[in-house]
């Protein structure tokens, strides 16, 4: 049963994440230089920006001169000229401010498009111990949630901001214009006003990152679920773990509910002490204007700057809770694109001869994998498969056949001994050419929701249609392609044509006749198929390993009759190697599997 969301957590984590967290907006900053990129569009949002935060900050001085001097019969024609004006001050408004929106949401999708591109693309290439510890739920909420809290945060927020920054500092300037003593009442309101708000905002900003996380985990604990949907009904598990999930849910509603009255408090709080202040000041100065020490007009137009001054004020507050789940999002992205490829190609690699054909080595190999580091996976393990031979591996469930298969295509480093490909050490190859001289065909052949063609393709993007065919035919898949309803275009998988097991295997064959590989590593699949299939796909497999090197990880025993040599693999040592005839001579491990499958059906399962 899989662990409750959330339960998997080391103690402590959250707790320094909070610390962290207290930090202020500087994760954004991962977004510098993708918003760098697009320079020509940020330069055009920034001055339309501006453009529309003057627009705006002229009314209230045209409002000035319609009060103090508008209002009389022998300006009429005045009065006309400024409402013409304002008229074209409320185009100017409206067009710099559509402009703002269009490359300001551009710029967001754009650099949101390219940020999600990028960290799958790390994702990509991150190893499997990582695979192993990380629930992949909690990477999908990343790469969704997080990437669509920052693009809000770039494509609305931050032109907000710099909306709002451009017009507070505009409309203070403006103010002091206008009455230097009222200005300098409205200078010893405001910090009253931003201290309390800012030192809020860092408590909301980490009830924002522990909501975050509880989305993440409640959200990987329902895609593991679902993906294992069947194995949740068979043991009728329905109930429980849609009672985990509800409490999971349960748990990151609480966040968000606390999350949310911190920031309704402060939002109430904004609201109140500005509100207020711009009453103090009007009461002060309508007195002013009563005792004749400024005019009707200037008492307008310094109110309306000071409104504009604290609307900016106030919606920075609510913008400033936005930027803060954003940058706790940045955080979370910057974590992840921070975690190294355990598994990289070295600096300067060694290549591969042209010549040699598919040659494997191991030399004295020992292995344990990451997460059971005192379990010897393989121990002292040596052996080699010359070019074009056929070596099958043998052993019980759990002896390490499958791990052989893991090191060779360097999915891990072994912790001593050297794997040699073509006499070239695994980790001193390139990566990439390493895995291109190898073709694998496991056990469970995934289908992707994609059609035939592009699923034969998959190893080989640039394979053209006929050879695609070809493989196909060799594979002895075309009959029930070209039965398909749309043939070679009919799409598979998830939501297409579900294809049954012997026809799986077929389409794994043909990919690995595509690629073409001088090795090929073959997990012999224990699901038993009907007789007729079952004869296909071991002609298709007959095909593919001829003039390969070829390690198949046994289950038949006519696989290992025909074989050129046997390996029998017990607790992770190699326990025996030769011929079916010498091995069962012998008398040993392999005389009894194999003595076990013989004794009982013809085509038991002799490795497990
Ligand atoms: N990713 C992993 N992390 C930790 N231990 C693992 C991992 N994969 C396999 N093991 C352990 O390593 C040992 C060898 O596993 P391996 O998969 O190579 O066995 P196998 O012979 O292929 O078994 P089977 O025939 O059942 O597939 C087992 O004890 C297994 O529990």
């Amino acid at each position: 049963m899989p662990a409750p969301a959330g339960e998997n957590r080391k103690p402590g984590e959250i707790a320094a994440r909070e610390a962290r967290s207290r930090a202020n907006l500087k994760p954004l900053q991962l977004l510098r230089p993708y918003v760098l990129k697009y320079k020509a569009v940020a330069i055009a949002a920034l001055i339309a920006l501006i453009v529309s935060s003057a627009a705006t900050l002229m009314l209230p001085f045209a409002v000035r001169e319609m009060i103090d001097r508008g209002f009389s019969p022998e300006k009429q024609s005045l009065i006309n000229i400024y409402f013409a004006g304002l008229f074209a001050v409320g185009a100017l408004l409206g067009i710099s401010s559509a402009i703002r929106f269009y490359c300001v949401s551009w710029l967001g999708e754009r650099v949101i498009a390219d940020v999600r591109a990028d960290v799958f693309r790390h994702l990509s290439r991150l190893s499997a111990a990582f695979y192993e510890k990380t629930h992949s739920g909690e990477i999908m909420s990343r790469l969704n949630a997080d990437t669509t809290q920052i693009k809000a945060a770039v494509s609305t927020s931050v032109s907000q901001v710099l909306r709002n920054a451009v017009m507070f500092i505009g409309a203070l300037v403006l103010m002091v214009f206008t009455s230097l003593k009222l200005s300098l009442l409205v200078l010893v309101v405001i910090p009253v006003i931003i201290v309390p708000l800012v030192l809020y905002g860092r408590t909301v900003r980490r009830y924002s990152r522990i909501a975050q996380d509880e989305v993440a985990a409640s959200s990987s604990f329902a895609s593991e679920n679902l993906s294992a949907i069947r194995t949740m009904q068979a043991f009728t598990s329905e109930t429980l773990v849609a009672n985990r999930y509800a409490a999971a849910v349960s748990r990151s509603f609480d966040a968000a509910v606390s999350r949310t009255k911190r920031r309704a408090i402060m939002t109430a709080s904004a609201i109140f002490l500005i509100f207020g202040a711009i009453v103090g000041v009007l009461w002060y100065g309508a007195h002013d204007v009563m005792e004749g020490v400024i005019t009707g007009g200037i008492l307008a137009q310094f109110v309306l700057y000071a409104v504009i001054a604290a609307a900016c004020l106030s919606e920075f507050s609510e913008i400033f809770g936005e930027m803060q789940q954003a940058a706790g999002a940045a955080e979370r992205l910057s974590e992840l694109m921070a975690i190294p490829a355990e598994i990289r190609s070295p600096a300067d690699p060694r290549a591969f001869p042209d010549h040699a054909k598919g040659e494997v080595t191991f030399e004295s190999v020992s292995f344990t994998y990451p997460l059971r580091p005192d379990h010897p996976a393989l121990h002292n393990v040596s052996f080699i498969a010359r070019p074009g031979e056929r070596v099958a591996i043998v052993g019980p469930s759990g002896s390490g056949k499958s791990t052989i298969f893991n090191l060779i295509l360097r999915f891990y480093d072994a912790q001593q001994g050297r794997i040699l490909v073509d006499r070239v050490p695994v980790e001193r190859a390139d990566l990439t050419a390493l895995r291109k001289r190898i073709s694998l065909v496991s056990q469970d052949t995934i289908i992707f929701a994609e059609t035939v063609i592009d699923n034969i393709r998959y190893g080989s993007p640039d394979a053209s249609d006929e050879d695609v065919r070809a493989a196909a035919k060799a594979a002895l898949a075309n009959t029930f392609i070209e039965q398909l309803p749309e043939g070679y275009n009919t799409l598979l998988g998830e939501r297409g044509v579900v294809l049954s097991g012997g026809q799986r295997q077929r389409i794994a064959i043909a990919r690995a006749i595509l690629k073409n590989a001088p090795i090929l590593l073959l997990d012999e699949a224990t699901s038993a198929l009907d007789q007729e299939s079952e004869k296909l796909v071991q002609t298709a497999l007959e095909r593919v390993m001829r003039g390969r090197t070829t390690l198949v990880i046994a289950h038949r025993l006519a696989t290992v009759i025909n074989a050129d040599r046997i390996l029998v693999i017990d607790g992770g040592e190699l326990v025996e190697e030769g011929t079916h005839a010498q091995l069962l001579g012998a008398g040993g491990v392999y005389a009894r599997l194999a003595g076990l499958q013989l004794e009982g059906h013809q085509e038991g399962a002799l490795a497990s």
